[in-house]
This record gives structure tokens, C-alpha cells and sequence, in this order.
């Protein structure tokens, strides 16, 4: 029996050789990397001279581990070999002559820029698997959290909607008369979801969100000394106007901020959407300080002839300390938490823009 020479390609990659032996059906395989590096393959099998004993030898540009992966199928046999170093070979034996047996596998084929970036990205996939495990491993609570945040930013999306959809009907329908009516016909929703946003202060609290405590608490707290003590206590400031413009801006940031958040939870985004939400607040945020702003000054003359809420003093002193003195400071102060919110929020915004740019380069 005649010994011949099958045909080989080859391809490779940063740390690994692969040789694609052209002999169906092969059997008695011996494959080995021999001491001076050279791999010797023999094997019985149906090649391009028919059935016979195939054999070849080749010495590697450089080392290479002795492990040797193999696989024989009816087509072919594989050879999986690792390099000893991870480096780019620029061919793939010590002689420069290419054997005549030897030919790239285009199948398999990579430059080292394109293999580079197959690297790259398997790299970058096992990161992420390795990151998603540990955060599922880490957090067995994970889907709880979403779902109770996923529920209450729901709940407040279709309260504010609510909120938002009534003014806006009876805008159209009463128009500057619904100015006067707007705490009878929507506060207690806005009661309940301003109640609720207490929870926005518990949950950085809980670490369930990445929110800063200190915004969250500027914002809630800030709004509800308006709703419960300046328009909540005061019949005589519930038909103003200005509880109209004071609900109108609050509800419109939440129609655009709470489905934001409920995407966030099943880590999905739109991009309008987004915008809106990190967008909107630049007008909306001075226009609802301001109004506010209105309400507590009409409010101190209330405070003043009703004296609700005064501190008693003695006779001496003028018997009462109006609570209108409090809400002066409390004006300062709405300023004050404007100043952090609003740098807070440009921060959020310059954050979020500026990780999504570099996502699209
Ligand atoms: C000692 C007492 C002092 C009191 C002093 C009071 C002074 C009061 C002065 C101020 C008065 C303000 C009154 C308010 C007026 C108005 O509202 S006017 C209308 C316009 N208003 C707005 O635009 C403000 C809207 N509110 C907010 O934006 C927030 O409440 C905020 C706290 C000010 C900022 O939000 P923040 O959560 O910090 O930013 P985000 O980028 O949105 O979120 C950060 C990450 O957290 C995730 N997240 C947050 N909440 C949730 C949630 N409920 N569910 C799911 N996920 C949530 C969010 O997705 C972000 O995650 P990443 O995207 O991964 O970063």
C-alpha cells in the first residue's frame, strides 16, 4: 500500500491552530505533537488517491502546547491545537516554503484585525454572562424589586394621567372657569399620589433605586407642604387659580416620568420618551417653583388673619408667632432646593446623553 499525503488547511486565531485534514472515513488515527514541535499525523482513510494510509508532518513557526483536539467525521478530520503563546503567527510553519500539501480554510478563515475583534467581542460576551450571573446570583430578589417598582411607577403614571386627562377636558370644555375648581375635582387623586411618592424616598432608602436620597426628598417633601398644609388646610386658597397651574405643571413631568421609569424596570427604552423625560423638566421645573412660589405668598395673609398653625407666645411678645414667618424661610429654602434639583437633574440629563452617545460611536 502506497503512503500518501492528504490535503490540509489551515486558519488561526490569537491561540489556536486549526487543520482541517481532507480524508473521509477516517480510522487508526495517530496524531501527536512531537518534542521539536512538529505535529506527525497518520491515519488509514478515503482521500484524493482513494483508500489508503494517509500521512504528514508539519513543524510549527512556533511552540505550541502537546494537548492535541481531534475529531474525525465522514468528511474530515479536525485538529484543534493551542499555541503556547497567545500571538499572531505570520504563517504557520518554521520553513518559509509552504508545504504543497497545506492551504488557508477559507471556511474558517481570519485577519488578525477581524480575529482581533472576534476576541473582542467574545470577551465582552463573557463579561456580560459573568455580570448577569453574579447580579442574579447576588440579587435573588431581582424580579420582586422590578415588579413592585414596575406596579407603583404604574399606579402613579395612571394617577397623574388622570390628573392630567381631567384638567385638560374641562380646560377645553369650562376654560378659564375651570381655573376655580380644580382642588374640588382632582385632589384627592393628587392626595393619594402624592401620598404614594413618600415611596420615592424609602426606596433609595431600601437601595432599590439609584436614585440620591436628597433630591427624592426635596421633590416629595417640597410638594407636599403645598398640597396638605398650604392648599390642604386653607379652604380660602382651594379656589384659586393657581392650584390649577401648580397641578397642571406637576402632572405633566409624571405622564412622561413614570412610564420612563416602568421601561426601565424590563430594561427598555424609547428614545422620545427619553428625551421627554430628561428634557421636559428644564421648562417645567422654574415654571412649578415659581408657581408654588405664588401659592405660598397668597397663602400669608391667610396664615396671618386665621393665625392656623401659630406658635403661642407670651402676652409679652405678642401673644402669637404667625406660621407665615415659617413660610417665609420655607420661600428661601424652595429656592434653595430648586438650585440642587435642578443641578441634580442637568447632571442625570448630561449623564444620560452623554453614556448613550458613547453606546452609538
Ligand atoms: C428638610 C426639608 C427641606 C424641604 C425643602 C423643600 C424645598 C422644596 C423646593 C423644591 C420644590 C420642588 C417642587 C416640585 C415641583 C415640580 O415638580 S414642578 C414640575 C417639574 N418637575 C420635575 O421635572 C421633577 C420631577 N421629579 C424628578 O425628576 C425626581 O423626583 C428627582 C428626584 C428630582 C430626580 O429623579 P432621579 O430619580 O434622581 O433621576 P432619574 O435619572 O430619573 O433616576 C435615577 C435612576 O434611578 C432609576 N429610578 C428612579 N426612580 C425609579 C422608579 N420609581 N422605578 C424604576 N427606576 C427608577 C432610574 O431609572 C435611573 O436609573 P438609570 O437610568 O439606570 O440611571
Amino acid at each position: 500500500m502506497q503512503i500518501l499525503t492528504p490535503h490540509v488547511y489551515w486558519a488561526q486565531r490569537h491561540s489556536e491552530i486549526f487543520l482541517r485534514v481532507d480524508l473521509s472515513d477516517a480510522k487508526d488515527l495517530d496524531i501527536s505533537v512531537q518534542e521539536n514541535n512538529t505535529l506527525q499525523f497518520k491515519a488509514q482513510g478515503h482521500g484524493a488517491k482513494g483508500d489508503n494510509e494517509y500521512k504528514f508532518s508539519l513543524e510549527f513557526r512556533e511552540p505550541v502546547r502537546t494537548e492535541i483536539n481531534h475529531k474525525s467525521t465522514q468528511r474530515q478530520v479536525d485538529i484543534k491545537i493551542r499555541k503556547q503563546e497567545e500571538r499572531w503567527w505570520d504563517r504557520l510553519t518554521l520553513q518559509e516554503k509552504k508545504p504543497l500539501f497545506l492551504a488557508p480554510d477559507f471556511d474558517r478563515w481570519l485577519d488578525e484585525s477581524d480575529a482581533e475583534m472576534e476576541l473582542q467581542a467574545k470577551e465582552e460576551e463573557k463579561i456580560n454572562k459573568i455580570s448577569v450571573e453574579s447580579r442574579v446570583r447576588k440579587d435573588p430578589y431581582l424580579g420582586l424589586k422590578r415588579g413592585y417598582l414596575f406596579m407603583y411607577n404604574l399606579v402613579q403614571f395612571l394617577g397623574f394621567s388622570w390628573i392630567f386627562v381631567n384638567m385638560t377636558v374641562r380646560l377645553f370644555i369650562l376654560g378659564q372657569d375651570s381655573f376655580y375648581d380644580t382642588f374640588h375635582t382632582t385632589a384627592d387623586m393628587m392626595y393619594f399620589c402624592q401620598m404614594m411618592a413618600v415611596l420615592e424616598v424609602i426606596n433609595p432608602l431600601l437601595g432599590l433605586v439609584k436614585t440620591g436620597f436628597f433630591p427624592a426628598m426635596i421633590q416629595v417633601a417640597g410638594r407636599n407642604v403645598i398640597l396638605f398644609v398650604i392648599f390642604g388646610s386653607l379652604e380660602e386658597m382651594q379656589n384659586k387659580p393657581v392650584v390649577f397651574f401648580v397641578f397642571y405643571l406637576w402632572s405633566t413631568i409624571e405622564i412622561f416620568r413614570y412610564p420612563f421609569y416602568m421601561l426601565a424596570c424590563i430594561s427598555t427604552e424609547w428614545k422620545l420618551l427619553t428625551w421627554l423625560r430628561y428634557s421636559l423638566w428644564i421648562p417645567l421645573y422654574p415654571l412649578g417653583v415659581l408657581a408654588e412660589a405664588v401659592a405660598v405668598i397668597q397663602s400669608l395673609v391667610i396664615f396671618d388673619e386665621t393665625r392656623m398653625f401659630s406658635v403661642p407666645l407670651p402676652a409679652l411678645l405678642g401673644g402669637s408667632l404667625s406660621f407665615s414667618y415659617t413660610l417665609q424661610i420655607y420661600l428661601v429654602l424652595m429656592f434653595l432646593g430648586l438650585f440642587i434639583n435642578f443641578r441634580h437633574l442637568y447632571k442625570q440629563r448630561r449623564r444620560r446623553f452623554r453614556s448613550r452617545k458613547r453606546k452609538v460611536q
